[in-house]
């Protein structure tokens, strides 16, 4: 049967992958061959391999529910496992057998997972935005590609917001319930108005900008935080950009559409909703982990928040007597904002057509970066991924990440240096705090452009000795204003250096101040007035509260003037240890900053 197909022999496979879209496979579900080995045959090896081996179509588990439409794309390049409902142990048994994995937000991709796939799993796709559940420092060691479903689920959770905003307001589920219980309770559910109230959109992307454009159609004074959003998009639907305080203080009404990040885990906790003005109500159809759930019981115990509407929990499904779920002035839904029909559609074309996208370029992409390049530039990539973490933390407003400017240092002849892969990294670490993205060498100048980020390269060729790749990079984001105003350099850009030493990347320039400090653990960068005992100060703060310094250094602009120290630190400190380093009379701001 698989003897002879003989157009598959002539296919020029390894060249253009997708021509083995058309080619009709034989024993493939018997044995389909892992792009790990497809990827290291050469192609004159073709015709000796097997031409089951050759035929072998990938095999790609679809562990929820997807749309028609989504599998039947698959179906054309794949086989394709739907077994829904399976448990961890159940998948890791069989993601073995699969190259890829398709899951919603019901499947916890573990770094199991990826141990479990011995190597062969290529590329996970969630079917819909967040990729919170899967293990992405795993997924890249185990050089997996993570893809998501970013679009088509955007107005389906708009709406959703929207919908829990209106039932809030007026009591709708509790009424029902009421009402069903045989109960008729008119004066008892008696709701407040939406028209003429302040809504605050945390997070003003996709979703956020769609929920902020139908308030206004329902004649609220929409207010919007993110750092990292447009001012001019803001304003175009009559939205103003504010700070976090102030989005707190102001609004009525609190609808969150952020990711799950670390900078965002928990934004939401007694502290912030001390901020906030007694009786605000709040939506959450972004994750549940934003908010501290305890946090917000208490919050409505106290009479701070009259109401929440969730649709997404820190733990889901929520276990059983849960004191928010039960709690009377609390509306909640089962994770049901990308659940409509037309969404779903949507999403599982969007998945399939992303997941193909990616086994496909799987195979193109390794023949771009020669191993030697690759070798070469190691400490490098790490360096530049860390570079792109940084700056974009140091960001607080203004008008958006737009425009980057990455300039190499280098002693390189300008065609002897390859940049794909620094840039790649770059955008990586830009992008991946602040967004549900998972970037890679492949997707990176694609997903750049999608955000709307432009990113240009400058060299500088130094004199002396090509032999190592690179001298510095430097990663500056304009038009932003920075929470560490010191990193603003003169010209008025975000600026960031690095560069490796003895094969370890260090930051060496924070705005236009010099520094040395390993990029390992965190960092907390304070400008100080330069003065003797400063390090000692901040270094005793740090260890009575038993956070090990890695690296200090002090760059000063002249001696006794203003001076930036960088602090590496292998843990993160608690909020009262930053606040006592804040506390220290001569430091005049300080930034806390994750690697
Ligand atoms: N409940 C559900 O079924 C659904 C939930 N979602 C969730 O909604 C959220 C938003 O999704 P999209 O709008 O598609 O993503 P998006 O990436 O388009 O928008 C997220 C926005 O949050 C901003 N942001 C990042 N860090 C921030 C911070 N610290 N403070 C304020 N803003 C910050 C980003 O700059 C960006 O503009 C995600 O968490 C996603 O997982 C999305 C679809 C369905
Ligand atoms: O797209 C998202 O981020 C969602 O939260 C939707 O989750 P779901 O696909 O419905 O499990």
């Amino acid at each position: 049967m698989a003897t002879s197909a003989p157009h598959a022999l002539r296919t020029p496979f390894l060249r253009n992958p997708s021509l083995s879209l058309s080619s009709k496979p034989t024993l493939s579900s018997v044995f389909p061959v892992s792009l790990s080995s497809r990827r290291r045959a050469a192609p004159r090896l073709v015709v000796v391999l097997s031409a089951a081996r050759l035929d072998a179509k990938p095999t790609v588990l679809v562990a929820e529910k997807l749309g028609e439409a989504g599998l039947d794309l698959l179906k054309e390049f794949a086989n394709v496992d739907c077994s829904y409902n399976l448990s961890p142990e159940e998948l890791c048994t069989k993601i073995s057998l699969c190259d890829a994995l398709i899951v919603r937000s019901g499947t916890k991709v573990s770094r199991e997972v990826f141990e479990s796939s011995g190597g062969r799993l290529k590329v996970v796709g969630r079917a819909g935005v967040g990729i919170d559940n899967v293990d992405l420092g795993a997924a890249t060691e185990f050089g997996c590609l993570v893809v998501n479903a970013p679009t088509a689920n955007t107005v389906a959770a708009a709406e959703h917001g929207i919908a829990l905003l209106t039932a809030m307001a007026r009591n709708v589920a509790q009424a029902d319930a009421s009402v069903k219980a045989g109960k008729w309770q008119r004066n008892k559910y008696v709701g407040v108005s939406l028209v003429g109230k302040t809504l605050a959109v945390m997070g003003f992307g996709k979703v956020g900008s769609e929920v902020a454009r139908r308030a206004k159609g329902l004649g609220m004074h929409v207010i919007a935080h993110d750092p990292y959003a447009p001012a001019d998009r803001a304003r175009a639907i009559g939205v103003e950009l504010v700070s976090f305080d102030e989005a707190l203080a102001s609004a009525d009404f609190i609808s969150l559409h952020m990711p799950l990040t670390p900078a965002t885990s928990k934004v939401l906790n007694d502290e912030t909703f001390a901020k906030m003005k007694k009786g605000v109500r709040i939506v959450n159809v972004a994750r549940g982990g934003v908010i501290d759930e305890d946090a917000l019981v208490r919050a409505l115990d106290g009479g701070i928040v009259a109401q929440a509407a969730l649709d997404v929990f820190t733990v889901e499904p929520p276990p059983q007597g849960n004191t928010l779920v039960l709690h009377e002035r609390v509306t909640a839904t089962p994770h049901l904002g990308a659940s409509t029909m037309e969404a779903q559609e949507g999403v599982a074309v969007e998945i399939a057509e992303a997941v193909v996208g990616a086994l496909k370029g799987e195979l193109a992409a390794t023949a771009q970066l020669p191993l030697q390049v690759l070798t070469e530039l190691k400490p490098y990539v790490v360096l530049a991924e860390k570079l792109g973490r940084l700056a974009v933390q140091l960001v607080a407003g203004g008008s958006g990440v737009k425009t980057v400017k990455v300039s190499y240092a280098s002693a390189r002849a300008p065609d002897d240096l390859d940049t794909r892969l620094l840039r790649a990294m770059i955008t990586k670490g830009l992008i991946e705090p602040i967004s549900d993205v998972f970037v890679n060498l492949v997707n990176a100048d694609f997903t750049a452009k999608q955000r709307g980020l432009r990113i240009t390269e400058e060299r500088t060729v130094l004199d002396g000795s090509p032999e190592s790749p690179l001298d510095s990079i430097q990663v500056q984001i304009a038009n932003v204003e920075s929470k560490f105003a010191s990193a603003i350099s003169e010209s008025g850009e975000i600026t960031v250096e690095g560069r490796v030493k003895d094969g370890v990347p260090h930051l060496t320039k924070v705005g236009s101040f010099e520094v040395d400090v390993s990029l390992e653990g965190s960092i907390i960068l304070c400008r100080q007035v330069d003065q003797p005992g400063m390090i000692g100060t901040v270094g005793s703060i740090l260890g009575e509260e038993n956070v090990n310094v890695s690296f200090m250094s002090v760059g000063r602009i002249a001696p006794r003037k203003q001076a930036v120290m960088a602090i590496g630190v292998d843990d993160q400190p608690s909020k009262p240890a930053l606040k006592r380093i804040g506390d220290v009379p001569a430091i005049e701001e300080f930034v806390f900053l994750k690697l």
